[in-house]
């Protein structure tokens, strides 16, 4: 191992001054800082597998809805779930080395701590978004994975949620479909048929994708053109130019629909009542919206999908007359008419999460179903094995059958635009629902989210699922202060994970409200750093 990693560590400096952090998604900063980071995380990767007796381990290489010139690195686990939390304190050790030597130490420790058998075979998965940076951080990751002499399969340019499930089917034997594109394609696309034809729809589906100029454009465009575009009127994907890599994110996607609440670049001539989405840079997120007759911009992020996932499955579980639980796992960003039309109107038990899909996921997990989405749109449905157990495609039972093929589309690895969107497109047409009827459920409480920049952000500390600052002390008691004079207020403070600032979130009865709530809590945050 020292040999191979004294030759291959060659080139691969950690840059001075600099400390990296296995954050809320991986590793994520500006990519000409990265190459040491994804360096050292290919040799983790390698030892995790080899510690995991040879199981598969993903890399995929993104910095999702972040600027172009930024880049990032995050593992998948053998089931396709985020690398174990009680790893990323090696993968932040080991980027921290600042020498071979020490690199060599800490590899040793890590090695000694889970015994670790170096002979076992590594089998890692590795892909990327369609980043410039890609290409050269992807050779640095291989030679980190080929300090210990990894089988490598490298899947070229993938959404991340393609990823994850080849990870799983990787390490599944068949069960959970092909480990190839062509098997995600297929997975997805007999699901999709299925529902459409058992439940003898006819209406035909229209949608326009704003793919960020990000890599979910060819991959949703590949599923859909080349498996199921006869069940679409109308079919487009704007913000498609992935060979233009400076495009990505840029006025559009969604991160940009969410936080500027509008219509992103390149919607042609958009008409009232049409469906809209956009995914992010790597595709893991979705929001969708629409337009009024009055043009007014209309957002369907996150809270909206759960709850429009949270009403159908409900409504499906009584008709297979199983007997299964439901449940939606949201975090403190969660609009707080959803959770409120969630429990008191569709009775379901709401559960709160710290940010990160990690969380939420877990959670989730806990349900028959378990549906888990952030207002931004990145979630999933979970579903038990006590369920998985209970249906079937040749059940006589039209629900039980169309509750099957839901477990087939859905990506239980983790959110995915793509099956996220083919699955609301289903459940819309299976609840004979356009946006405006999907919307009118309930009205989002006026809300705003600021960013402030701390000279330490790591002073904030919460507990709470985050929605209660423990420090600097005596600020909380100060936010209750301002909350309470404002009718249906609600605000809350953390420091970001990916970002080197803490946010104020504030939501309030009316939008000046909010705005005003939002505006005093980042003065005392100021105040208190
Ligand atoms: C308010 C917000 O949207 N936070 C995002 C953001 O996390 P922060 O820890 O807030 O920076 O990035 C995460 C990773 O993509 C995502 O999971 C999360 O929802
Ligand atoms: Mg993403």
């Amino acid at each position: 191992m020292e040999l191979s990693l004294k030759k291959l560590s060659q080139g691969h400096l950690k840059p001075n001054n600099v400390t990296f952090q296995y954050g809320t998604a991986g590793f994520r900063m500006k990519a000409s800082l990265l190459d040491y980071v994804v360096f050292t995380t290919g040799i983790l990767a390698a030892l995790r597998s080899k510690y995991l007796q040879g199981k598969t381990i993903g890399i995929m290489i993104t910095a999702s809805h972040n600027p172009p010139e930024d880049n990032g690195v995050k593992l998948v686990d053998p089931m396709g779930e985020m690398l174990a939390q009680t790893w990323e304190a090696h993968a932040t050790t080991l980027a921290n080395t600042s020498s071979i030597e020490a690199l060599i130490d800490e590899i040793i420790k890590i090695v000694d701590l889970f015994e670790i058998d170096l002979k076992t075979q590594s089998s890692v998965f590795i892909a990327r978004d369609s980043r410039e940076s890609g290409p050269a951080l992807l050779k640095s990751t291989i030679d980190g994975l080929n300090v210990f002499d990894s089988a490598i399969r490298d899947f070229g340019l993938l959404t991340t949620p393609q990823l994850h499930y080849l990870v799983r089917a990787g390490n599944s034997n068949g069960s959970f479909g092909h480990p190839s594109s062509e098997g995600y394609y297929a997975k997805l696309s007999i699901a999709f048929k299925q529902i459409y034809k058992i439940n003898g729809l006819n209406n035909k589906i229209s949608i326009i994708v704003d793919a960020a100029n990000g890599i979910g454009a060819p991959k949703v465009q590949e599923l859909i053109h080349d498996n199921i575009l006869e069940y679409f009127d109308h079919f487009l994907v704007v913000n498609n130019n992935i060979e233009n890599p400076r495009l990505l994110n840029y006025n559009c996607g969604a991160d940009f629909v969410k936080t500027n609440q509008k219509l992103p670049e390149n919607i042609p001539n958009p008409e009232p009542f049409n469906l809209y989405c956009s995914f992010d840079g790597d595709a893991d997120r979705i929001v969708f919206y629409y337009i009024t007759e009055e043009k007014h911009f209309q957002l369907l992020d996150g809270d909206k999908i759960s709850t429009l996932l949270a009403s159908y499955f409900i409504k499906l579980i009584k008709l297979t007359g199983l007997d299964l639980s439901v449940g939606v796992v949201q975090t403190a960003y969660a609009n707080g008419a959803s959770t409120k039309y969630l429990s008191e109107v569709l009775k379901v038990p709401v559960e709160c999460t710290p940010t990160g899909v990690k969380h939420l996921h877990h959670v989730a997990q806990n349900f028959d179903i378990g549906i888990y989405f952030e207002a931004n749109g990145h979630g999933t449905v979970l579903f038990s094995d006590n369920l998985l157990n209970k249906v079937s495609p040749t059940s006589s039972n039209l629900s039980i059958k169309t509750l099957y093929y839901l477990t087939e589309l859905i990506n239980q690895t983790v959110g995915d635009a793509i099956s996220d969107c083919l699955t609301i497109l289903l459940i819309l047409k299976l609840l004979d629902n356009g946006p405006n009827e999907w919307n009118s459920n309930y009205q989002d409480l006026p809300n705003k989210l600021l960013k402030v920049i701390v000279n330490d952000r790591n002073l904030f500390k919460t507990t709470n699922a985050e929605r209660t600052l423990v420090q600097p002390k005596g600020l909380q008691m100060k936010i209750d202060e301002k909350v309470n004079q404002y009718p249906n207020g609600r605000s809350f403070v953390r420091a970001s994970g990916t970002e080197d600032a803490v946010r104020v979130y504030a939501e309030a009865a009316t939008k000046d409200d909010s705005i005003a709530l939002a505006d005093q809590v980042a003065e005392l945050v100021k105040e208190f750093s």
